[in-house]
């Protein structure tokens, strides 16, 4: 039985890509990432081993203040091991989040971060620290270190719940959208943690780490706006108390991205933002993905 699962699963992840990149200049077949991570490109699938259950999402939103961070914490609780993930977790919640999974009685097996952030530090490292088996994953084209270097196309599975890699780039070079998958077994409507890429109403800056605003319009209209208009946007950061969007929301009322490129460029270039207080100490760690952390007293 688990193998059938595993099976249908391979097709899925074979049948279905997100639309290509339009400033990659290859296209790649899909690779795979295991649900215990340790096996990404081998097809080895020991963890399969339970009886199939249908998949269900378990998603929280935490908050961090200082930097009005979001991290989020999902789960396949349909999973006997309710194998879960955190996607930008922040070094100064850490304990709150892991409490939180022990609390849910989840497995924790990967800790994801949309791009190298320069307003925090990523909580990657301190999560290793106190659970070693957990992988970091960051983008290949973010040029930081990480356990799994994710690119384009690839689909990361926790249980039989997976997200799927969209490169967003512009607000930095190495920015991802994770997506839900998408299929009849995923969840409905889909699902997008888009980092600093789109936030609601508004976007990441481009004005440093390899930004683009050229990229950034191409990367939300191609990746973003391209999915179904009921998906659920979820960003890294809010400034004004929201906490979640849609596409076909933000298609109508965002005030930036709705214009056409030209003027959105020319809103980029003007927006006059002081640069964050914590990025000469937040890009080299987090270039690090907190690795270099894995020693430090927990
Ligand atoms: N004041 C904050 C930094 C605020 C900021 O620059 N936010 C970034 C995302 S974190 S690099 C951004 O892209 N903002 C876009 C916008 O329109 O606000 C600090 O000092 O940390």
């Amino acid at each position: 039985m688990s193998q059938l699962r595993f099976h249908h699963l391979l097709l899925l992840r074979n049948s279905r890509r997100p639309p290509s990149f339009p400033f990659s200049s290859s296209t790649k077949t899909t690779p795979l990432l295991s649900l215990f991570g340790s096996t990404p490109r081998s097809g080895t699938m020991a963890a399969y081993s339970t009886v199939a259950e249908a998949p269900r999402l378990l998603l929280r939103q935490l908050f961090e203040k200082e930097s009005s961070t979001y991290t989020y914490l999902l789960a396949d609780v349909g999973h006997p091991d309710k194998p879960a993930m955190l996607v930008d977790p922040v070094d100064k919640t850490v304990d709150r989040d892991l409490t939180l999974v022990k609390e849910l009685g989840l497995k924790l097996i990967y800790a994801l971060n949309t791009h190298v952030h320069a307003d925090h530090v990523t909580g990657t490292g301190l999560i290793k620290g106190k659970m070693p088996g957990v992988k970091s994953v960051i983008s290949k084209s973010s040029n930081a270190k990480a356990d799994l270097l994710v690119e384009h196309g690839d689909n990361i599975y926790f249980g039989n719940l997976f997200l799927e890699v969209r490169a967003t780039p512009g607000h930095t070079m190495g920015c991802v959208t994770y997506v839900t998958g998408d299929g009849s077994d995923q969840p409905h409507p889909r699902m997008a943690f888009t980092g600093d890429a789109l936030l609601i109403r508004g976007c990441g800056r481009t004005d440093f780490q390899g930004g683009s605003s050229h990229q950034l319009y191409q990367s939300v209209h191609s990746q973003i706006f391209s999915l179904p208009k009921d998906t659920l946007l979820y960003p890294a950061h809010d400034y004004k108390g929201f906490t979640v969007t849609t596409v076909g929301e933000e298609m109508l009322y965002n005030p930036r991205l709705t214009k056409d490129e030209e003027t959105f460029q020319s809103i980029m270039e003007n927006l006059n933002l002081s640069y964050p207080k914590m990025m000469a100490v937040a890009v080299p760690a987090n270039l690090a993905c907190g690795l270099q952390d894995l020693n430090a007293k927990v």
